[in-house]
């Protein structure tokens, strides 16, 4: 089916860069809240950024969460109008239906691809999440469980049902999203590394060109 593909900028930490993706018309922007991460955000900087409003397009708030406690979660809460969680940990399917019922907020579980069989675990997730993230594994020695810049085999998604609505990343940019859509008629994409000038600090140009590509391209599957 074809159609308008959505468009995700994951790790938005400053204003600059929020200011860039709801410019661009960027449907949703990602605040990792996970310390570690050089994207990191509090939740007092995800409200404001989120207030900012933006010159353009008012995007969807997605909070990044890894293993994060009711307690951690809520606290992002109380700062950041979140519209989605984006669960980039080992959450369980158990988890994901609690996080979902005591939040109310729609549950974006992420499942890191390196094989066919890695599509098996998403059987046990569909009833009780909203939407698939399908990203690639950190690769041996990665520091983070995510924006680690690596593609997996979009080959692996040709002619593959995927029981929820989805999102693809991994390693996209601007140069290969097209590329990436066309493969795997993804309905959404998501990018962060792809999109910085230096680790953790994104680029307003890059931003603008991927969320025009991602747009201008049309989804087949
Ligand atoms: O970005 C981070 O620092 C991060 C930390 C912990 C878990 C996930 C993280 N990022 C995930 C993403 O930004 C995206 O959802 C996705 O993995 C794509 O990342 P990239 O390959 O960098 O475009």
């Amino acid at each position: 089916m074809a159609g308008r593909v959505q468009v995700k900028v994951c790790g938005i930490n400053d204003a600059e860069a929020y200011d860039a993706a709801s410019r661009a018309g960027a449907d949703m922007v990602g605040f990792v809240f996970y310390p570690p991460s050089p994207r990191g955000v509090t939740p007092e900087q995800a409200g404001a950024l989120a207030a900012r409003g933006g010159t353009g397009r008012r995007p969807l708030c997605v909070g990044l969460f890894v293993d994060a406690s009711d307690e951690e979660i809520a606290a992002a809460l109380e700062h950041a109008p979140l519209g989605l969680l984006q669960l980039h940990g080992e959450e369980t399917p158990e988890r994901c239906a609690a996080l979902r019922a005591r939040f109310g907020l729609p549950v974006m579980k992420v499942l890191g691809i390196a094989t066919a069989a890695d599509f098996a675990r998403l059987d046990a997730y569909a009833p009780v999440v909203d939407r698939f993230l399908l990203d690639a594994k950190p690769p041996p020695g990665a520091s983070l469980p995510g924006g680690n810049a690596v593609s997996f085999d979009w080959g692996l998604l040709a002619g593959r049902a995927i029981p929820r609505p989805w999102m693809l990343a991994g390693g996209l940019t601007p140069v290969n999203v097209a590329a990436a859509i066309r493969a795997t008629g993804a309905p959404a994409v998501d990018a962060s590394s792809g999109l910085e000038r230096t680790r953790g600090v994104k680029d307003p140009v890059l931003i603008a060109s991927f969320v025009a590509q991602a747009h201008a391209a049309e989804a087949v599957g």
